[in-house]
């Protein structure tokens, strides 16, 4: 069933301007919490993708001159657009996506965030004039802008995974397309109409939906593109990252994770379960940074287990995220739930023992119970891949060198926690630990001032921070001679 809201968007937006595919192809966009129909999107491909381009290419021209003083004030109008219509955002967000509306008005402004601060980043550009060796010469360093940004971004955060990277951009003066998961479109192309009302010029931002394969294709082969950056899982970044090496890109990869979380028997037990739940049952585990392996030490093992799984029982409430109280919004698709069934039958079959959930929950819509596994080990299907979905399975370790030595071996590197009320383990665990992202006592730690990138197969660059703009700006030297003695 089609729904209204003044966000909703069913055309991309190109130069301005909203338009239908070329051959006014389009696909469904489906609610995964009831399985109905909320519209369609265009399906666009490599011609639409390339006037996208174009149109970013052309803008950037002028758009680079504008001084970082007229590009923050447009910024700031932009992040008070998005929070002077948070709630019609996040209805958009919530039936496109599934997450209960609570979180989804978190995550978007949380993007708010992202683009106001770099609103003030814009500001902060600042270049070297560097002592000469020379007495008739000069040296001077300035940053600016790559140019046009191909933008590939995932479902989980169809707002916030947008807004990261767009801040960024806009405040180095970059122009950007943006290609949103054919899962949550209406967000992505939100921010067309946002544009609209917050005066950016025309091309600035694009918005296009389509066959991902031939819109990346076309983003990695385009001259006109300067870089790529993409958020997603660690396949289809090798695929982007390889196209667009093949091209001389800079490539920006936010990819998959395997985060272990770690508690130590001098922890607090009851922070840790609290950290345990925001960190794992976050957006029902669809995020990048979710717990995936709780190694828990021999000592508290038990007590941990049964605190886990008396608070999984009364804090988690699976359900249609317009509906209060609920907490745990639906997978995002049938390929989803059967992931989380997989690793979860794989673990039962190797010895995992199930204390709370285990199974899907009737009625419509792509849902699976909260789930709390014991027993396991690292044969299990789980250690090894990122399950993206609310499964918790603990490990059992016996002391620090193993659970460090275990919490490593891994392919990805982006988030990490581990609880412990010892100084001296906190500083050893930190330094040791193999990822980019580091919880210590803290189960979520994502913030607009802090750098947020993976090492590994977890891809490579920053977001957020001051260090987010580095990407997204080249260095230029200028040697001033001839200036006599
Ligand atoms: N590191 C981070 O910040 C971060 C954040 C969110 C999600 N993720 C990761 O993303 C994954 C889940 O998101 P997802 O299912 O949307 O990932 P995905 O890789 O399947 O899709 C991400 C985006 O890539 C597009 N895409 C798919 N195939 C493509 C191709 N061949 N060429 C170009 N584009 C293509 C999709 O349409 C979508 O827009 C998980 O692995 C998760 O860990 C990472
Ligand atoms: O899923 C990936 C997101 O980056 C998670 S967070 O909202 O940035 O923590």
């Amino acid at each position: 069933m089609s729904f209204d809201n003044a966000f909703k968007k069913e055309a991309i937006y190109i130069n301005g301007s909203w338009s239908a595919a070329d051959n006014g192809a389009t696909v469904e966009v489906i609610n995964p919490a009831t399985d109905e129909i909320i519209g369609t999107i265009p399906h666009c491909g490599r011609a639409e993708t390339a006037r996208a381009i174009s149109s970013a290419h052309t803008a950037f021209k002028s758009w680079k001159k504008t001084t970082a003083e007229e590009r923050s004030k447009l910024m700031g109008r932009l992040a008070d657009e998005i929070v002077a219509n948070l709630d019609e955002l996040a209805l958009l967000l919530t039936a496109e996506m599934g997450k209960p509306l609570a979180e989804a008005k978190g995550e978007i402004m949380g993007g708010a965030k992202y683009i106001r601060f770099f609103a003030e980043e814009a500001k902060r550009v600042y270049g070297d004039i560097i002592p000469s060796p020379w007495g008739d010469r000069r040296i001077l360093v300035t940053k600016e802008p790559v140019g046009v940004v191909g933008a590939i971004t995932p479902w989980n955060f169809p707002n916030s995974m947008i807004a990261r990277k767009l801040g960024a951009a806009l405040a180095s003066g970059c122009t950007m397309v943006i290609k949103p998961s054919e899962f949550t479109p209406y967000s992505a192309l939100a921010y067309g109409i946002l544009a609209e009302k917050a005066g950016l010029p025309a091309g600035v931002i694009n918005v296009l939906t389509g066959e991902a394969k031939d819109i990346g294709e076309e983003m990695c082969e385009n001259p006109q593109v300067a870089k790529i950056t993409f958020t997603g899982s660690t396949r289809v970044g090798k695929i982007l990252a390889g196209n667009a090496g093949k091209a001389m890109k800079k490539i920006s990869m936010e990819l998959g994770g395997n985060a272990p979380f770690i508690v130590f028997d001098d922890a607090d037990l009851d922070k840790a379960v609290e950290g345990a739940i925001a960190s794992k049952f976050r957006n029902s585990g669809q995020t990048c940074v979710c717990a995936n392996r709780l190694y828990i030490q021999a000592g508290v093992y038990d007590a941990f287990a049964e605190k886990l799984a008396k608070a999984v029982t009364e804090q988690l409430k699976p359900g249609n995220g317009l509906d209060d109280g609920v907490t745990q919004g639906p997978l995002i698709n049938e390929a989803a739930v059967k992931k989380v069934h997989e690793h979860l039958e794989d673990a039962k079959s190797k010895g995992g023992k199930v204390i709370v959930g285990g199974t899907e929950v009737d009625g419509p819509g792509t849902f699976f119970q909260p789930t709390v596994v014991t027993g396991a080990h690292a044969e299990m299907r789980v250690a090894r891949e990122e399950t993206f979905g609310p499964l918790a399975v603990l490990f059992k370790f016996e002391t620090e060198a193993e659970a460090i030595e275990r919490a490593n071996d891994t392919e990805y590197g982006l988030a990490c926690y581990f609880y412990t009320n010892d100084l001296g383990r906190s500083f050893r665990v930190m330094e040791a630990l193999e990822y980019g992202l580091v919880g210590v006592n803290e189960g979520v730690i994502t913030t607009e001032v802090a750098p947020f990138g993976g090492v590994k197969d977890s891809g490579m660059g920053n977001e957020g921070s001051k260090y987010g703009l580095d990407d997204y700006l080249n260095i230029k030297y200028a040697c001033f001679g001839g200036l006599g003695a």
